[in-house]
């Protein structure tokens, strides 16, 4: 089984014709680009963690009825450097590593402690980012490069420090109409008090003759003061509304001093996260108007939230779903050797991580000043979610359950921000295991589902029909691997509406499961 996760790959450079069965509707032209993790490891040496397997772009290209494959390494240069080194040399999330291994430890010292944070890696496996007309690949660092989304080619390293002060940055911005890109990230600042920082990247480029990227007109939204001055909440995505940003800010912390001192002890960036389950979460909420955090605190019980579902303004409250966990055992999880042991020892025990919870939230936008406390503010009649004003006058959340075990939520993105009502995602009943696809109504709770023996979905991306009437007038596209030696990966389409199989496209190539992927209609 833990060839699910690390197998070697070899990438397809050149597009393969799919085998496809079925039919899928003449509308569905365009390009499905996908991100993961592919190669573990390099000459005779390996990565620890799943999250640090080195990029591997995939492309699944819809065209007059036939689907094209191919995939390709991004050429990072955290990838040159391990290539040309033949050994890895470059320190990911859960893999310390020195890029010369005759220096002393005293060399090290000296050369790791002149920089409080070190130079993070530019291996970027997580998602593809928009930005303007450009294509990008993402992951929580500094550092993301830009691709050809035609040929898979990784055309440029760039660095956001050259647009905004910032080390750290989610792989899961948000867009709204116009085609702007709402991100955020974290400004560990040498000495100085760390801060969270929402940005918006405008979709017009910089100048009339569309040279110049249009991060060089970046501009900073907001500005949030961490609560604790060395640790900065860690965070994967945050949640959008026409008018507002809901950040949730964790008692998943990154330790600065920690993270400043782990070459020279040797330990992985990993190790320096750290989840405080005495501490209780904030909830954040920015007015993208005013640019500011509105007046009333709302928090909730200490949770991990990686990855946020949708959010929307409903009769003067902000509802927002999230996937939330009761501790931080998932990237534990993640650890290859992990891997391993639960898939031998999964069927016994199913529960070697916290199960993934998908909840919704609701935040009261009218004044808590004149309301008792004990009072719950939440004033909307379809939700059983509540926000109860303390003696400090916030308000304590407490969720509505939408299910348990799901990961990797899509929607459909035309109502991101927008009341909805069907969440796509993986089903992991098997934890970390993606066995199924669920589609799950939030408003009945009822969930269809897609499964085959064997086979492994990866994140369900929804592509909508054009002319859509209904929020589920569209497909939905997810790549399957199989762990039978007999069948070949291959490309399912289902109606989104029914959940019924309308094609699948087989592959005859080498893939594999990955994390986060975008499709560009053609
Ligand atoms: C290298 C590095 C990091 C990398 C984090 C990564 C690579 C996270 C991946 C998360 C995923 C894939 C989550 C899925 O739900 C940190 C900790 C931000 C900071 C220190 C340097
Ligand atoms: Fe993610």
């Amino acid at each position: 089984m833990h060839t699910l996760f690390n197998k070697k790959i070899t990438e397809t450079p050149e597009p393969v014709k799919a085998r496809v069965e079925g039919s899928f509707p003449a509308w569905l032209q365009g390009t499905l680009l996908r991100n993961g993790p592919g190669l573990f490891s390099v000459g005779e040496t390996s990565y620890n963690h799943w999250f640090d397997g080195m990029a591997l772009l995939h492309s699944f290209t819809f065209k007059e009825g036939d689907v094209y494959y191919r995939s390709k390494y991004l050429r990072s240069d955290t990838y040159n450097k391990n290539t040309r080194a033949n050994r890895i040399v470059v320190s990911e999330f859960g893999t310390m590593a020195y890029p010369d291994p005759c220096q002393s430890i005293f060399t090290k010292v000296f050369s790791y402690m002149s920089h409080t944070i070190p130079d993070f890696t530019d291996n970027c496996l997580i998602n593809i980012i928009k930005y303007g007309k450009d294509y990008y690949t993402s992951t929580e660092t500094n550092y993301f490069h830009k691709i050809d989304p035609n040929t898979l080619e990784t055309l440029q390293k760039v660095d956001y420090r050259k647009y905004i002060a910032v080390n750290l940055a989610t792989s899961h911005p948000h867009y709204d109409q116009e085609g702007n890109t709402y991100n955020m990230g974290t400004s560990i600042i040498e000495m100085g008090k760390p801060k969270y920082t929402i940005f918006k990247v405008p979709s017009a480029a910089a100048d009339s003759a569309k040279k110049k990227p249009c991060l060089k007109n970046l501009e900073v939204v907001c500005s949030i003061p961490c609560r604790s001055r060395l640790a900065p909440s860690y965070y994967h995505s945050f949640g959008m509304t026409e008018n507002y940003i809901i950040f949730i800010e964790q008692p998943f912390k990154l330790d600065i001093l920690k993270l400043a001192t782990a070459y020279y002890r040797g330990v992985n960036w990993a190790s320096c996260l750290k989840f405080d389950a005495d501490d209780n979460t904030l909830i954040h909420l920015i007015d993208k108007r005013t640019q500011r955090p509105v007046a009333t605190k709302f928090y909730t019980d200490a949770l991990v939230v990686y990855h946020h579902v949708n959010a929307y303004e409903e009769d003067g409250h902000v509802v927002f779903d999230i996937i939330a966990y009761k501790d931080s055992s998932l990237y534990d999880m993640f650890y290859l050797a992990n891997l391993q042991q639960s898939s031998e020892r999964f069927e016994a025990e199913n529960c070697l991580s916290s199960a993934p919870v998908c909840k919704r939230y609701v935040l009261p936008l009218h004044s808590a000043k004149d309301a008792e406390i004990g009072k719950n503010m939440v004033k909307l009649e379809s939700t059983t979610a509540t926000a109860v004003k303390d003696k400090e006058g916030s308000l304590c959340c407490q969720p509505e359950i939408h299910c348990e075990g799901m990961e990797l939520p899509r929607i459909n993105y035309n109502y991101n921000g927008k009341k909805y009502r069907y969440v796509y995602a993986c089903r992991v009943e098997w934890r970390p295991f993606p066995t199924k696809i669920g589609k799950l109504d939030v408003t009945t709770k009822q969930m269809l589902e897609w499964q085959e023996d064997d086979c492994w979905p990866a994140e369900p991306v929804f592509v909508p029909a054009p002319n859509a009437v209904e929020e589920d007038d569209g497909v939905i596209l997810s790549s399957i691997v199989s762990t039978n030696p007999n069948k070949s990966p291959f490309m399912l389409i289902l109606d989104a509406k029914t959940f019924q199989e309308v094609a699948r496209a087989t592959i005859n190539a080498d893939i594999h499961l990955d994390l986060h992927g975008y499709f560009i209609p053609q």
